[in-house]
């Protein structure tokens, strides 16, 4: 991707983390802005997938199960195929659709809703034809100046305690990158 097509992509999916993250806090019947004010657009990170056609796909994954460590993630793929969300515990194949986007909901809007939303585990499993490639944005929180972040306090009630304690996104992140289990249960109250 050149570097003017990058800067065009990243600012139309900032305007699209803004919409989306509208609707969200819709959803969890806060006002429009409250995602957006609590900075959960902030923090944008771009990972771009290459991956190679795979000779023995049985034998390995082109991204193991996970979730994502952030708010949310808007993922556009190409038309190969081979990500997967987990839904019933079973898995379930993401059809590529020609010009069409992929949006999960990430760790950090499951902890913030008191999960309210799940954030979805997926994958992607090789592919004997190939590349694929796929270019992953990341919502990951605000960080100049740090931020705490847990549980809406909106959303907490007698019937509805918080699920998780405070901590900085930051913070989060990296305990996602050095540990193997689960991040949200290191978070757990
Ligand atoms: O390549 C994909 O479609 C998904 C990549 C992914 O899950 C990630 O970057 O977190
Ligand atoms: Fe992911």
């Amino acid at each position: 991707m050149s570097r003017k097509i990058l800067v065009e992509y990243k600012n139309h999916v900032i305007k699209l983390g803004d919409v989306l993250l509208g609707l969200l806090s819709e959803a969890l019947g806060l006002k429009p802005d409250h995602l957006k004010a609590a900075d959960c657009n902030k923090g944008l990170m771009l990972a771009c997938h290459y991956y190679p056609a795979c000779p023995q796909p049985e034998l390995t994954l082109g991204t193991g199960k996970h979730t994502d460590p952030v708010f949310l993630t808007i993922l556009l793929q190409d038309q190969s195929g081979g990500l997967q969300v987990m839904r019933d515990n079973q898995w379930a194949d993401v059809e590529p659709i020609e010009h069409g986007l992929v949006i999960n909901i990430g760790d950090l809007l499951q902890i913030v809703s008191n999960v309210k939303f799940v954030s979805a585990i997926h994958r992607v499993v090789a592919n004997k034809v190939g590349p694929r490639i796929s270019a992953a944005s990341f919502f990951t929180g605000g960080s100049t100046p740090p931020k705490m972040y847990g549980p809406i306090k909106e959303l907490i009630s007698d019937e509805n305690p918080p699920l998780y304690k405070e901590f900085l996104a930051a913070d989060y992140t990296a305990k996602y990158f050095s540990k193997p289990h689960d991040t949200r249960d290191l978070f757990r109250l």
